[in-house]
C-alpha cells in the first residue's frame, strides 16, 4: 500500500466513509437540494486560531471532513479539549496547552497542510513547535519557504536537522515587515496567526485576500486582535498581549458549492446548493454564466442548472482572489467537455494541476495539456513560469471507465464525469474526496444519482 493510498484510506476511515470504491451508473442528471457547511479552507484554520486564546472558542457549521478530524486530533495532542456540543459545533478549550508532544504529532504527518499553521500559536504558547511532513493535494511542489522566512522574520529559529522541522523562539516573537513574492494563502494565514500575539506591529505586503482569510481575520478580531486590511494587498497587525475565545459560524465552502454547480452543468442537472452566497462566488458565477450555465440566487442558497441550451466554450485563467480559483477548474473542465467549441483553462497557481485530465481523455474527452502554458490574445493574469494550459474541444460524449482518484478536486471531477457518462464506471480511492466534501454518498443519493458502493480491503 503506497503512502497516498494509506492517507486516503485513513482519511476515509476517520470520517466513517466505509466505501473506498463507488460504482456509478451514469447518464442521469443530478437533481435536488444539498447543503454546504463551513469551508475546509476556513474551519481548519479557525480551529488553529482557538489555540491562541486564553478561553474557550466555539465554531459552528464545522464540516464532517477528514481535514477537520486531523486538526482536531492535533489540537488534542497539544492539550486542547475539543467537544462536539451539537452536530457541526466544536467547542475548543485551550487552557491546558502544556507541551508539544512531538512523537504523536508525527503520526499526523502527510495528512493535511494545516500542521504548519500551528507554528506561531505553539511558539507563543510553548516556545517551540514541530512541523511534520505536510500532506494536502499533490498538485505541485508546494514549498513552505514563505512560511519559514516569515517565521524567521518574527524571530523564530528554524532547525531542519529533524525529520520534519523544529522551531524555537529564544527571544520571543516580534512584529516584522514582510513582503511575499506571491500572495500565498497559507503563508498569509501563518503571518496572521503569528503576528496577533507578537510584540509590536507587523506589516505584510502582497498578502492573499481570499474570503477565507477575511473570515479568519474576523475571528481573530472577535478574539481581541487588531488587524487592518489596507489597499493593495497590505495587512497591518498590531500585536496584543492576550487573546480571548470566539463564537463564530464558519464561512460556507465556496469550493464545494462551485463543484456542485459544475456537476449540475456537466450532467444537464439542476442543483440547489443551500448555504452558498453570491459575493464569494462572484467570479465563478460570471464564468458559469459565460459557459451557458444558469443560476438563481436566493437568500438561503443558489440554484445552479443547465438551461437546456448548448453550453459555450470559455477562456479561464486561474488566479489568487478575486480571480478564478484554482480549486474550481477541475470540475468545470468536465462541464466544458460538453460545450460547443474550444475552451482554454490556464492554470497559473500550481505547476502540476492538470494531470487529472488524462483519465478524462480515456473517458472520451478531447483535452490537450500544454505543460508550459499557452499565450492568449488577452491576459488578465501576468504570465508565470510554472503555468500550464488545457485546451478542451467539445462537445464530446463521455464513456464509462474505471478511474482512481488522484487528489481532492481531480477526484470530484472524476465523479462528475462518471455521473455524466452513459454506462457503468467505478471511481476508486474515494477516501481522498472525504478530505474536503462531507457526506458525499448521502449527497449523491439526495441528488438522485444511481450508484452502489463497496468497502475495499487493501
Ligand atoms: C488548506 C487550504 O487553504 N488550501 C488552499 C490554499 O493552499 P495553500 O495555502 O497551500 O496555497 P498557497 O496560496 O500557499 O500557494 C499558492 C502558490 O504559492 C506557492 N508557495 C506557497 C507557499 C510558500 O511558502 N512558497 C510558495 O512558493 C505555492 O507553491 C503555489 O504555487 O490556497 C490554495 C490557492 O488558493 C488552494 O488551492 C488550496 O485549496
Ligand atoms: C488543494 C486543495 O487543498 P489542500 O491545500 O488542503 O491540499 C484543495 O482544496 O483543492
Amino acid at each position: 500500500m503506497n503512502s497516498l493510498v494509506k492517507d486516503a484510506k485513513k482519511a476515509g476511515e476517520r470520517v466513517g466513509l466505509i466505501s473506498d470504491t463507488i460504482t456509478i451508473h451514469g447518464g442521469k442528471p443530478l437533481q435536488g437540494r444539498i447543503r454546504v457547511r463551513g469551508a475546509k479552507n476556513l474551519a481548519t484554520k479557525a480551529m488553529v486560531a482557538a489555540l491562541l486564546g486564553s478561553s474557550t472558542s466555539t465554531l459552528r457549521d464545522v464540516p464532517n471532513i477528514s481535514d477537520v478530524k486531523v486538526v482536531r486530533d492535533l489540537l488534542e495532542v497539544h492539550g486542547v479539549i475539543v467537544t462536539e456540543t451539537a452536530p457541526g459545533v466544536l467547542e475548543m478549550d485551550p487552557r491546558n496547552v502544556l507541551q508539544a508532544h512531538f512523537a504523536e504529532i508525527d503520526a499526523h504527518a502527510g495528512s493535511s497542510r494545516i500542521p504548519i499553521l500551528f507554528c506561531g500559536p505553539l511558539l507563543h504558547k510553548l516556545g517551540e513547535a514541530f512541523i511534520p511532513d505536510l500532506g494536502g493535494c499533490r498538485i505541485g511542489n508546494r514549498p513552505i519557504n514563505f512560511h519559514l522566512d516569515a517565521l524567521r522574520a518574527f524571530g523564530a529559529v528554524v532547525d531542519k536537522s529533524y525529520e520534519g522541522i523544529h522551531l524555537t523562539a529564544p527571544d520571543g516573537l516580534k512584529g516584522a515587515n514582510i513582503e511575499f513574492p506571491y500572495p500565498s494563502v497559507g503563508a498569509t494565514e501563518q503571518v496572521l496567526l503569528t503576528a496577533v500575539l507578537a510584540k509590536g506591529t507587523t506589516e505584510l505586503k502582497n498578502a492573499a485576500i481570499e474570503p477565507e482569510i477575511m473570515d479568519l481575520i474576523a475571528i481573530l478580531q472577535k478574539m481581541g486582535a487588531i488587524i487592518s486590511v489596507e489597499p493593495n494587498r497590505v495587512i497591518l497587525i498590531e500585536g496584543v498581549e492576550e487573546l480571548g475565545g470566539y463564537l463564530h459560524t464558519a464561512l460556507f465552502d465556496r469550493n464545494e458549492a462551485a463543484s456542485w454547480a459544475s456537476a449540475a452543468l456537466a450532467t444537464r442537472g439542476d442543483i440547489f446548493v443551500e448555504g452558498a452566497h453570491q459575493i464569494e462566488l462572484m467570479t465563478f458565477l460570471n464564468v458559469f454564466r459565460k459557459a451557458g450555465g444558469a443560476f438563481d440566487i436566493e437568500d438561503d442558497g443558489i440554484r445552479f442548472y443547465h438551461p437546456g441550451t448548448p453550453l459555450k466554450p470559455v477562456n479561464v485563467e486561474t488566479d489568487v482572489h478575486p480571480g478564478f480559483m484554482t480549486d474550481w477548474q477541475q470540475p468545470l473542465i468536465v462541464a466544458l467537455t460538453q460545450a460547443e467549441g474550444r475552451s482554454v483553462v490556464h492554470e497559473t497557481v500550481y505547476e502540476n494541476r492538470l494531470g487529472f485530465t488524462k483519465a478524462l481523455v480515456e473517458m472520451g474527452a478531447d483535452i490537450v495539456v500544454h505543460e508550459h502554458g499557452l499565450d492568449g490574445d488577452y491576459r488578465r493574469v501576468p504570465r508565470r513560469d510554472l503555468e500550464q494550459a488545457a485546451v478542451i474541444e467539445g462537445p464530446t460524449e463521455l464513456r464509462a471507465a474505471d478511474v482512481h482518484v488522484p487528489d481532492l478536486r481531480g477526484g470530484f471531477s472524476y465523479l462528475i464525469a462518471a455521473l455524466a457518462a452513459e454506462g457503468t464506471s467505478t471511481v476508486s480511492n474515494m477516501g481522498i474526496i472525504s478530505r474536503g466534501y462531507e457526506h458525499i454518498i448521502d449527497k449523491l443519493e439526495q441528488l438522485g444519482a444511481d450508484f452502489t458502493f463497496e468497502a475495499q480491503d487493501r
